[in-house]
């Protein structure tokens, strides 16, 4: 069997409680979850139930109460270098233009300026911004900003890509132009992805395997599917497979029961 490029053992995360300091909340009880090297994973699951949590696991921004997370077989310990991230929020930094953006991460790596300069440069040709390298981030358009963060993230060329929700903020139509070049951009280069959403829809058009999570407290995954449409894929003709809608189906059927428990658990709180 190969190595995985990411593996979740056993992992425990408990916070200290918000509402009562005393006491700790446990947010993801026992998971266990494996990426095989260019496999792509969605892992979908209720409101607030954990993903994130999950994901900073997996990136080393947070550290398990325990368990062990291994990438290409070693124990992570600190900040998981072979991973670039993308998150829900905007991370591009308003002073530097598209291209100094992108190239941010080469530079920190003490790459030589002209290299980076032309990596970057190819980059955001690649994700359909040739020619924009000079515009600040306030004069981009919110998908194009998205652009340059995916620009941002390929350009260090991660083993591993950890995406949280990454186009929620878009427009349908812009969202799912996106998606399709994430595909696109991944097949050519098949990287591990770990990508966390909240729509099933999304889920199951770009992944090979779908892992469902249960309501918190505690949340563990209680579903695995794997998804064998076709690729390559268009994420909005996908949707009318009819295996499309027989794998929806299934999954909805899991997912339902912990989005309404989760949805209850909302209420409570608010
Ligand atoms: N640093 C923290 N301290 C205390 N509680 C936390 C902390 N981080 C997360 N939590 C709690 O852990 C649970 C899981 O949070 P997490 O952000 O991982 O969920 P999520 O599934 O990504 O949420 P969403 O779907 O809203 O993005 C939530 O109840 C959250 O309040």
């Amino acid at each position: 069997m190969t190595t995985p490029a990411l593996s979740l053992d056993n992992v425990t995360c408990t916070f200290v409680s918000r509402e009562d300091r005393g006491q700790r909340y446990t947010a993801v009880r026992e998971t266990t979850l494996t990426i095989a090297p260019g496999e792509f994973v969605s892992v979908v699951g209720p409101t607030g139930c954990g993903k994130s949590t999950l994901l900073n696991v997996s990136a080393g921004l947070l550290s398990p109460s325990s368990g062990t997370v291994r990438v290409f077989g070693e124990p992570l310990e600190g900040i998981n270098a072979r991973a670039g991230y993308m998150f829900q929020a905007e991370a591009l930094m308003p002073w530097r233009n598209a291209l100094d953006n992108v190239i941010a991460g080469l530079e920190f790596r003490g790459v030589p300026r002209t290299d980076a300069v032309a990596q970057g440069e190819e980059w955001l040709r690649r994700v359909g911004l040739g020619g924009f390298g000079d515009r600040y981030p306030h004069q981009l358009s919110g998908g194009m900003r998205k652009r340059v963060s995916l620009a941002q993230t390929l350009v260090l060329d991660p083993d591993i890509i950890l995406m949280d929700e990454p186009f929620s903020a878009l427009d349908v139509q812009t969202r799912q132009l996106m998606e399709n070049e994430v595909l696109d951009l991944w097949a050519a280069r098949r990287k591990a992805v770990l990508f966390i959403t909240h729509d099933l829809d999304e889920a199951i058009a770009m992944s090979d395997r779908v892992v469902v999570l249960s309501a918190g407290p505690g949340t563990h995954p209680i579903g695995e599917f794997a998804i064998d449409l076709p690729r390559p894929r268009d994420v909005a003709e996908v949707r009318n497979h009819p295996r499309f809608v027989e794998l929806h189906a299934a999954i909805w059927d899991v997912l339902r029961e912990e989005v309404l428990k989760g949805y209850a658990q909302q209420r409570k709180v608010a």
